[in-house]
Protein backbone atom coordinates (compact mmCIF):
# COMPACT_ATOMS: atom_id res chain seq x y z
CA UNK A 1 0.00 0.00 0.00
CA UNK A 2 0.97 3.38 -0.93
CA UNK A 3 1.70 5.43 2.12
CA UNK A 4 -0.68 8.39 2.29
CA UNK A 5 0.88 11.91 1.62
CA UNK A 6 0.59 13.66 4.75
CA UNK A 7 -1.99 16.36 4.24
CA UNK A 8 -0.59 19.71 5.17
CA UNK A 9 -1.73 21.45 8.11
CA UNK A 10 -5.29 23.08 8.17
CA UNK A 11 -5.30 27.04 7.31
CA UNK A 12 -6.88 28.96 9.75
CA UNK A 13 -8.13 31.61 7.06
CA UNK A 14 -9.55 29.00 4.71
CA UNK A 15 -11.00 26.78 7.71
CA UNK A 16 -12.52 30.44 8.91
CA UNK A 17 -13.78 31.71 4.98
CA UNK A 18 -15.48 28.45 4.96
CA UNK A 19 -17.26 29.23 8.36
CA UNK A 20 -15.38 26.54 10.50
CA UNK A 21 -13.95 27.20 13.65
CA UNK A 22 -10.00 27.81 12.56
CA UNK A 23 -7.28 26.82 15.55
CA UNK A 24 -6.69 30.61 15.51
CA UNK A 25 -8.59 33.24 14.57
CA UNK A 26 -6.21 34.30 11.09
CA UNK A 27 -5.33 37.58 10.44
CA UNK A 28 -3.93 39.46 7.22
CA UNK A 29 -4.03 43.04 6.40
CA UNK A 30 -5.40 44.83 2.67
CA UNK A 31 -2.35 46.34 1.48
CA UNK A 32 -0.04 44.55 3.83
CA UNK A 33 2.66 44.79 0.51
CA UNK A 34 3.43 48.43 0.17
CA UNK A 35 5.28 51.74 1.05
CA UNK A 36 4.88 50.93 4.84
CA UNK A 37 7.75 48.03 4.06
CA UNK A 38 11.44 49.40 3.60
CA UNK A 39 12.11 46.21 2.10
CA UNK A 40 9.36 47.22 -0.14
CA UNK A 41 10.38 50.44 -1.23
CA UNK A 42 13.92 49.10 -2.22
CA UNK A 43 12.62 46.26 -4.33
CA UNK A 44 10.50 49.06 -6.72
CA UNK A 45 12.92 51.15 -6.93
CA UNK A 46 13.69 52.59 -10.61
CA UNK A 47 10.10 50.59 -11.37
CA UNK A 48 7.12 51.87 -12.17
CA UNK A 49 3.65 50.07 -10.45
CA UNK A 50 2.39 48.81 -13.45
CA UNK A 51 5.91 47.55 -14.12
CA UNK A 52 6.18 46.07 -11.32
CA UNK A 53 3.13 43.84 -11.56
CA UNK A 54 3.83 42.95 -14.76
CA UNK A 55 7.52 41.21 -13.59
CA UNK A 56 6.85 37.94 -12.13
CA UNK A 57 9.59 37.54 -9.93
CA UNK A 58 9.42 41.14 -8.75
CA UNK A 59 5.11 40.43 -7.74
CA UNK A 60 6.49 36.97 -5.91
CA UNK A 61 9.27 38.94 -3.86
CA UNK A 62 6.67 41.39 -2.99
CA UNK A 63 3.50 39.44 -2.00
CA UNK A 64 6.32 37.18 0.20
CA UNK A 65 7.63 40.28 2.16
CA UNK A 66 4.69 41.00 4.74
CA UNK A 67 4.52 36.94 5.13
CA UNK A 68 7.81 36.66 6.00
CA UNK A 69 8.25 39.43 8.40
CA UNK A 70 4.74 39.44 9.87
CA UNK A 71 3.80 35.96 9.99
CA UNK A 72 -0.15 36.60 8.48
CA UNK A 73 -2.01 33.72 7.41
CA UNK A 74 -2.32 34.42 4.34
CA UNK A 75 -0.52 36.24 1.44
CA UNK A 76 -2.48 38.65 -0.87
CA UNK A 77 -1.40 38.98 -4.66
CA UNK A 78 1.01 42.34 -5.54
CA UNK A 79 -1.03 44.01 -7.97
CA UNK A 80 -3.56 46.84 -8.77
CA UNK A 81 -7.31 46.97 -9.66
CA UNK A 82 -6.37 48.01 -12.95
CA UNK A 83 -3.97 45.59 -14.00
CA UNK A 84 -6.35 44.06 -16.40
CA UNK A 85 -7.91 47.47 -17.67
CA UNK A 86 -4.10 48.19 -18.81
CA UNK A 87 -4.01 44.64 -20.08
CA UNK A 88 -6.72 45.17 -22.72
CA UNK A 89 -5.42 48.61 -24.04
CA UNK A 90 -6.29 51.53 -21.95
CA UNK A 91 -3.97 54.21 -21.38
CA UNK A 92 -3.90 54.15 -17.27
CA UNK A 93 -1.31 54.48 -15.09
CA UNK A 94 -0.85 54.67 -11.48
CA UNK A 95 0.65 58.06 -10.23
CA UNK A 96 2.77 58.12 -7.08
CA UNK A 97 0.59 59.45 -4.20
CA UNK A 98 -2.46 60.29 -6.69
CA UNK A 99 -3.35 56.69 -7.75
CA UNK A 100 -5.06 55.44 -11.34
CA UNK A 101 -4.95 58.30 -13.97
CA UNK A 102 -6.96 57.59 -17.30
CA UNK A 103 -5.45 59.28 -20.50
CA UNK A 104 -8.85 59.50 -22.08
CA UNK A 105 -12.13 58.55 -19.45
CA UNK A 106 -15.19 56.72 -20.96
CA UNK A 107 -18.24 59.08 -21.53
CA UNK A 108 -20.10 57.79 -24.44
CA UNK A 109 -21.79 54.62 -26.03
CA UNK A 110 -18.91 54.81 -28.72
CA UNK A 111 -16.23 54.29 -25.54
CA UNK A 112 -17.93 51.33 -25.10
CA UNK A 113 -16.03 49.28 -27.65
CA UNK A 114 -12.81 50.16 -26.26
CA UNK A 115 -13.96 47.40 -23.38
CA UNK A 116 -13.09 44.39 -25.19
CA UNK A 117 -12.86 41.22 -23.32
CA UNK A 118 -9.90 40.25 -21.11
CA UNK A 119 -7.98 37.02 -22.53
CA UNK A 120 -6.10 35.08 -19.81
CA UNK A 121 -2.70 35.76 -22.83
CA UNK A 122 -3.20 39.35 -21.63
CA UNK A 123 -2.17 38.76 -18.16
CA UNK A 124 0.14 35.55 -18.98
CA UNK A 125 2.46 37.68 -16.30
CA UNK A 126 -0.09 36.92 -13.40
CA UNK A 127 -0.73 33.24 -14.25
CA UNK A 128 3.17 33.18 -13.71
CA UNK A 129 3.75 35.02 -10.82
CA UNK A 130 1.07 33.07 -9.19
CA UNK A 131 2.76 29.95 -10.10
CA UNK A 132 5.81 31.11 -8.07
CA UNK A 133 3.94 31.96 -5.32
CA UNK A 134 2.28 28.95 -4.81
CA UNK A 135 5.85 27.05 -4.37
CA UNK A 136 7.08 30.08 -2.55
CA UNK A 137 4.32 30.28 -0.03
CA UNK A 138 4.08 26.84 0.94
CA UNK A 139 1.08 25.98 3.51
CA UNK A 140 -0.04 29.76 3.54
CA UNK A 141 -2.34 30.65 1.32
CA UNK A 142 -3.07 32.93 -1.50
CA UNK A 143 -5.95 35.63 -2.24
CA UNK A 144 -6.37 36.73 -5.90
CA UNK A 145 -8.50 40.01 -6.17
CA UNK A 146 -9.76 42.32 -8.11
CA UNK A 147 -12.15 45.29 -8.33
CA UNK A 148 -15.81 45.48 -8.96
CA UNK A 149 -17.58 47.07 -11.42
CA UNK A 150 -18.44 50.31 -10.07
CA UNK A 151 -15.19 50.95 -8.34
CA UNK A 152 -13.18 50.44 -11.62
CA UNK A 153 -15.91 52.38 -13.74
CA UNK A 154 -15.26 55.12 -11.70
CA UNK A 155 -11.85 55.74 -12.19
CA UNK A 156 -12.54 54.87 -16.17
CA UNK A 157 -15.12 57.52 -15.99
CA UNK A 158 -14.34 60.48 -13.90
CA UNK A 159 -10.74 59.93 -15.50
CA UNK A 160 -8.71 59.58 -12.32
CA UNK A 161 -9.41 59.65 -8.31
CA UNK A 162 -12.50 61.33 -7.03
CA UNK A 163 -14.28 62.53 -3.82
CA UNK A 164 -17.76 63.00 -4.97
CA UNK A 165 -17.77 60.30 -7.82
CA UNK A 166 -20.04 63.19 -9.79
CA UNK A 167 -19.68 62.29 -13.74
CA UNK A 168 -20.29 58.48 -12.57
CA UNK A 169 -23.93 58.63 -10.98
CA UNK A 170 -24.64 61.67 -13.36
CA UNK A 171 -23.73 59.06 -16.49
CA UNK A 172 -25.97 56.11 -14.43
CA UNK A 173 -28.42 58.16 -14.29
CA UNK A 174 -28.57 60.03 -17.38
CA UNK A 175 -27.99 57.09 -19.75
CA UNK A 176 -28.53 53.54 -17.86
CA UNK A 177 -27.85 51.54 -20.95
CA UNK A 178 -24.43 53.17 -21.12
CA UNK A 179 -24.01 52.90 -17.39
CA UNK A 180 -24.89 49.46 -17.82
CA UNK A 181 -22.86 48.50 -20.84
CA UNK A 182 -19.94 49.94 -19.57
CA UNK A 183 -20.23 47.91 -16.02
CA UNK A 184 -21.63 44.31 -17.90
CA UNK A 185 -18.08 44.79 -19.47
CA UNK A 186 -16.24 45.19 -16.97
CA UNK A 187 -18.10 42.95 -14.52
CA UNK A 188 -16.75 39.91 -17.52
CA UNK A 189 -12.97 41.25 -17.02
CA UNK A 190 -12.80 41.03 -13.98
CA UNK A 191 -14.81 38.06 -13.28
CA UNK A 192 -11.88 36.69 -15.56
CA UNK A 193 -8.85 38.22 -13.86
CA UNK A 194 -10.31 36.50 -11.05
CA UNK A 195 -11.02 33.09 -12.52
CA UNK A 196 -7.03 33.47 -13.86
CA UNK A 197 -5.82 34.16 -10.96
CA UNK A 198 -7.82 31.11 -9.33
CA UNK A 199 -6.79 28.48 -12.38
CA UNK A 200 -3.10 29.25 -11.29
CA UNK A 201 -3.60 28.44 -7.76
CA UNK A 202 -5.12 31.53 -5.49
CA UNK A 203 -7.00 29.07 -2.86
CA UNK A 204 -9.44 32.31 -2.45
CA UNK A 205 -10.59 35.99 -4.09
CA UNK A 206 -11.28 39.26 -2.85
CA UNK A 207 -13.67 41.77 -4.60
CA UNK A 208 -12.53 45.54 -4.25
CA UNK A 209 -15.56 47.14 -4.23
CA UNK A 210 -13.93 50.28 -2.35
CA UNK A 211 -16.27 52.92 -3.83
CA UNK A 212 -19.42 51.55 -3.24
CA UNK A 213 -20.30 53.25 -0.17
CA UNK A 214 -20.51 56.64 -2.65
CA UNK A 215 -24.14 54.95 -3.32
CA UNK A 216 -27.63 54.88 -1.95
CA UNK A 217 -28.70 51.59 -0.91
CA UNK A 218 -31.40 52.11 -4.07
CA UNK A 219 -28.73 52.99 -6.58
CA UNK A 220 -26.46 50.14 -5.58
CA UNK A 221 -29.13 47.69 -5.96
CA UNK A 222 -29.72 49.08 -9.26
CA UNK A 223 -26.66 50.28 -10.78
CA UNK A 224 -23.81 47.88 -8.84
CA UNK A 225 -24.98 44.97 -7.30
CA UNK A 226 -26.13 42.72 -10.57
CA UNK A 227 -22.77 43.30 -12.40
CA UNK A 228 -20.88 42.86 -8.96
CA UNK A 229 -22.90 39.43 -8.74
CA UNK A 230 -21.44 38.77 -12.19
CA UNK A 231 -18.30 39.52 -11.88
CA UNK A 232 -18.20 36.60 -8.48
CA UNK A 233 -20.22 34.23 -10.19
CA UNK A 234 -17.18 33.19 -12.57
CA UNK A 235 -15.33 31.58 -9.54
CA UNK A 236 -18.33 30.25 -7.03
CA UNK A 237 -18.00 27.01 -5.70
CA UNK A 238 -14.27 26.60 -6.57
CA UNK A 239 -12.52 29.75 -3.62
CA UNK A 240 -13.99 31.81 -0.66
CA UNK A 241 -15.26 34.99 -2.15
CA UNK A 242 -14.69 38.03 0.34
CA UNK A 243 -16.73 41.27 -0.82
CA UNK A 244 -15.63 44.66 0.45
CA UNK A 245 -16.15 48.32 0.61
CA UNK A 246 -15.19 51.45 2.46
CA UNK A 247 -17.98 53.53 4.47
CA UNK A 248 -20.88 50.81 3.57
CA UNK A 249 -22.23 49.75 6.87
CA UNK A 250 -25.40 51.11 4.60
CA UNK A 251 -24.82 48.70 2.28
CA UNK A 252 -23.80 45.56 4.09
CA UNK A 253 -26.95 43.27 3.48
CA UNK A 254 -27.09 44.04 -0.43
CA UNK A 255 -23.35 43.66 -0.82
CA UNK A 256 -24.00 40.44 1.02
CA UNK A 257 -26.89 39.15 -1.91
CA UNK A 258 -23.35 39.22 -4.31
CA UNK A 259 -23.15 35.56 -3.12
CA UNK A 260 -19.83 36.46 -1.66
CA UNK A 261 -18.79 33.92 1.23
CA UNK A 262 -17.13 36.50 3.35
CA UNK A 263 -18.50 40.08 4.34
CA UNK A 264 -15.46 42.75 4.38
CA UNK A 265 -16.39 45.50 6.65
CA UNK A 266 -14.67 48.96 7.37
CA UNK A 267 -13.88 50.30 10.68
CA UNK A 268 -17.08 52.44 11.20
CA UNK A 269 -19.48 49.36 12.19
CA UNK A 270 -18.83 47.44 15.09
CA UNK A 271 -18.41 43.19 13.95
CA UNK A 272 -21.32 42.38 16.76
CA UNK A 273 -23.81 44.63 15.50
CA UNK A 274 -22.78 43.63 11.73
CA UNK A 275 -23.20 40.08 12.18
CA UNK A 276 -26.75 40.61 14.06
CA UNK A 277 -27.63 41.96 10.38
CA UNK A 278 -25.62 39.27 8.70
CA UNK A 279 -25.87 35.51 10.59
CA UNK A 280 -24.88 34.16 8.09
CA UNK A 281 -21.78 35.77 6.75
CA UNK A 282 -18.10 34.95 8.04
CA UNK A 283 -17.14 38.75 8.13
CA UNK A 284 -13.31 40.18 7.87
CA UNK A 285 -12.06 43.42 9.74
CA UNK A 286 -12.13 45.74 10.94
CA UNK A 287 -9.20 47.39 13.01
CA UNK A 288 -9.10 51.67 12.45
CA UNK A 289 -5.85 51.68 9.96
CA UNK A 290 -5.21 54.88 11.68
CA UNK A 291 -4.76 52.85 15.33
CA UNK A 292 -1.81 51.54 14.03
CA UNK A 293 0.03 54.67 14.49
CA UNK A 294 -1.32 55.16 17.99
CA UNK A 295 0.48 53.80 20.84
CA UNK A 296 1.58 50.08 21.84
CA UNK A 297 -1.83 50.03 24.70
CA UNK A 298 -4.30 51.95 22.68
CA UNK A 299 -3.39 49.66 19.69
CA UNK A 300 -3.40 46.49 21.99
CA UNK A 301 -6.79 47.21 23.58
CA UNK A 302 -8.92 47.97 20.28
CA UNK A 303 -6.89 44.78 18.45
CA UNK A 304 -8.40 42.81 21.66
CA UNK A 305 -12.10 44.81 21.29
CA UNK A 306 -12.46 43.48 17.71
CA UNK A 307 -11.35 40.08 18.21
CA UNK A 308 -13.75 40.30 21.23
CA UNK A 309 -16.53 41.39 18.74
CA UNK A 310 -15.69 39.13 15.86
CA UNK A 311 -16.57 36.33 18.42
CA UNK A 312 -19.74 37.36 17.40
CA UNK A 313 -19.84 36.38 13.87
CA UNK A 314 -20.10 32.65 12.18
CA UNK A 315 -16.41 33.40 11.79
CA UNK A 316 -14.05 35.93 11.77
CA UNK A 317 -10.69 36.56 9.75
CA UNK A 318 -9.46 39.66 11.20
CA UNK A 319 -8.26 42.49 9.41
CA UNK A 320 -7.96 46.55 8.91
CA UNK A 321 -10.88 48.12 8.05
CA UNK A 322 -9.00 49.54 4.98
CA UNK A 323 -5.16 49.29 3.52
CA UNK A 324 -2.68 49.72 5.79
CA UNK A 325 -1.35 53.72 5.79
CA UNK A 326 1.54 54.18 4.36
CA UNK A 327 3.41 55.82 7.66
CA UNK A 328 2.19 52.73 9.57
CA UNK A 329 5.29 51.02 11.83
CA UNK A 330 5.43 47.47 10.24
CA UNK A 331 6.40 46.72 14.09
CA UNK A 332 2.77 47.39 15.41
CA UNK A 333 1.65 45.36 12.57
CA UNK A 334 3.82 42.21 14.18
CA UNK A 335 2.33 43.56 17.41
CA UNK A 336 -1.48 43.08 16.06
CA UNK A 337 -0.46 39.72 14.50
CA UNK A 338 1.16 38.36 17.37
CA UNK A 339 -1.28 39.14 19.83
CA UNK A 340 -4.14 38.14 18.01
CA UNK A 341 -2.69 34.89 17.78
CA UNK A 342 -1.72 34.68 21.37
CA UNK A 343 -5.38 35.54 22.59
CA UNK A 344 -7.53 33.19 19.88
CA UNK A 345 -5.14 29.89 19.44
CA UNK A 346 -7.03 27.17 21.14
C1 LIG B 1 -8.88 51.64 -4.95
C2 LIG B 1 -7.79 50.62 -5.17
C3 LIG B 1 -6.65 50.77 -6.00
N1 LIG B 1 -5.92 49.60 -5.91
C4 LIG B 1 -6.53 48.74 -5.05
C5 LIG B 1 -7.72 49.33 -4.60
C6 LIG B 1 -8.73 48.68 -3.71
C7 LIG B 1 -8.28 48.68 -2.29
C8 LIG B 1 -8.44 49.98 -1.57
O1 LIG B 1 -9.57 50.45 -1.41
O2 LIG B 1 -7.41 50.52 -1.14
C9 LIG B 1 -6.14 47.36 -4.70
C10 LIG B 1 -4.72 47.06 -4.46
N2 LIG B 1 -3.61 47.78 -4.83
C11 LIG B 1 -2.50 47.13 -4.43
C12 LIG B 1 -2.88 45.90 -3.84
C13 LIG B 1 -1.83 44.87 -3.47
C14 LIG B 1 -2.05 43.89 -2.51
C15 LIG B 1 -2.08 44.35 -1.06
O3 LIG B 1 -1.00 44.34 -0.42
O4 LIG B 1 -3.17 44.64 -0.56
C16 LIG B 1 -4.27 45.87 -3.82
C17 LIG B 1 -5.20 44.80 -3.27
C18 LIG B 1 -1.11 47.57 -4.60
C19 LIG B 1 -0.85 49.00 -4.74
N3 LIG B 1 -1.52 49.90 -5.54
C20 LIG B 1 -0.91 51.12 -5.44
C21 LIG B 1 0.18 51.03 -4.55
C22 LIG B 1 1.14 52.17 -4.22
C23 LIG B 1 2.10 52.27 -5.34
C24 LIG B 1 3.45 52.67 -4.89
O5 LIG B 1 4.07 51.94 -4.09
O6 LIG B 1 3.94 53.70 -5.39
C25 LIG B 1 0.24 49.70 -4.11
C26 LIG B 1 1.26 49.08 -3.21
C27 LIG B 1 -1.35 52.32 -6.19
C28 LIG B 1 -2.77 52.63 -6.09
N4 LIG B 1 -3.76 51.97 -6.76
C29 LIG B 1 -4.99 52.49 -6.38
C30 LIG B 1 -4.74 53.54 -5.45
C31 LIG B 1 -5.81 54.39 -4.81
C32 LIG B 1 -3.35 53.62 -5.26
C33 LIG B 1 -2.58 54.49 -4.28
C34 LIG B 1 -1.92 55.65 -4.93
C35 LIG B 1 -0.87 56.21 -3.99
O7 LIG B 1 -1.19 56.60 -2.86
O8 LIG B 1 0.30 56.27 -4.41
C36 LIG B 1 -6.28 51.96 -6.85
Amino acid sequence: MVNAVPSSPESPFLAACRGEEPGRTPVWFMRQAGRSLPEYKQARAGTSMLEACRTPELVCEITMQPVRRYGVDAAIFFSDIVVPLAAIGLDIEIVPGVGPVVAEPLRTEADLKRLRNLDPCDVGYVTEAVGLLRKELGDTPLIGFAGAPFTLASYLIEGGPSRDHAKTKALMKSRPEVWHGIASRLAAICGEFLRVQVEAGAQAVQLFDSWAGALSEADYRTYALPHSTAALAGVAESVPRIHFGVGTGHLLEAMAETGAEVSGVDFRIPLDEAAKRLPDKVLQGNLDPALVLADDAALTAETDRVVAAGRAAKAHVFNLGHGVLPDSDPGKLKLVVDRVHETTTR
